[in-house]
């Protein structure tokens, strides 16, 4: 279930969240130029949940992910990940923190071609300056499907297992919540099928909290919750969404777009 608490009402116990935003604004630009790309947004994301972020194009869907994941600073409001808050935060502490704390996953994969597959799933241990826990390496590699791939360079699988190897690198640190922008966007209906089914894994299997921009119905249709953006707002959710429901909801908010 996802929480939207206004005013207080509605707030869940401390730490029961993932991500939470608080009157979050971001504008983008100045004076007659400026967008609001996010317009008072509060929303908090249950630790262990999955929900899909949709919305018309331009609605602020990649803006909240970034929000919400550090990458970007609101104008002005608040993002907590877990019970940290990050507004004030450097950008050094920024990083350390999505570091050690979040994983991506992102449509174009951003894997490192000179690196083999289980190269590129410890980089992120070797950014921080941790140690590789074998055991825990193999474990992610036998759950992404690709053991027997650890030492392909990307430039030797198919889309569908780059995508596996973005999804085992988000998986090693053992991240709060793992963030995808348009994870299954580049791939073909079955191959994204397998690529949802692992971040549906990840929050049933090992607790984890994932958050998808998607523009697909089916996609959302693996979450627990979809929040639907329009104009920098959110206008609406749905629990345990179905495809066809998303779609229908989508058409409508499509035409307000
Ligand atoms: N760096 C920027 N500078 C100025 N305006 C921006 C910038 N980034 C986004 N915007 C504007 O903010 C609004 C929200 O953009 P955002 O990319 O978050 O939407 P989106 O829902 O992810 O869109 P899409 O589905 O097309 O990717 C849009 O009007 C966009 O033009």
């Amino acid at each position: 279930m996802l929480l939207q608490h206004k005013d207080g009402q509605g707030t869940p116990a401390p730490g029961t969240e993932a991500v939470s935003l608080t009157s979050v604004r971001k504008v983008y630009g100045k004076g007659a130029a400026a967008v609001t790309a996010l317009d008072d947004v509060t929303v908090g994301i249950p630790r262990g949940s999955f929900t899909a972020v949709m919305g018309p194009s331009g609605s602020g869907k990649s803006t909240f992910l970034h929000c919400a994941a550090g990458l970007d600073t609101p104008t002005s409001g608040t993002v907590r990940l877990g019970g940290t808050d990050l507004s004030g935060m450097n950008e050094v502490k920024l990083t350390e923190l999505r570091r050690a704390r979040v994983g991506f996953v992102f449509q174009a994969f951003n894997l490192v071609s000179s690196l083999d597959v289980a190269q590129n799933v410890t980089l992120p241990l070797r950014l921080s300056g941790t140690r590789t826990d074998k055991r825990w390496l193999e474990e992610i590699l036998a759950r992404v499907g690709l053991t027997e791939r650890a030492h392909h360079r990307p430039a030797q699988l198919s889309g569908g297992q780059q995508q596996r190897v973005a999804i085992a690198r988000a998986l090693i640190t053992r991240p709060e919540v793992i963030f995808g922008d348009e994870p299954t966007g580049a791939l073909d209906t079955v191959t994204g099928r397998d690529v949802l089914t692992l971040l549906r894994q990840a929050v049933d299997e090992t607790g984890q909290t994932v958050v998808m921009v998607t523009h697909d119905p089916v996609a959302a249709g693996y979450a627990d919750t979809v929040l639907f953006l329009a104009d920098g707002r959110i206008a609406d959710s749905m629990a345990k969404p179905s495809a066809d429901r998303v779609a229908e909801r989508m058409a409508v908010l499509g035409g307000r777009a």
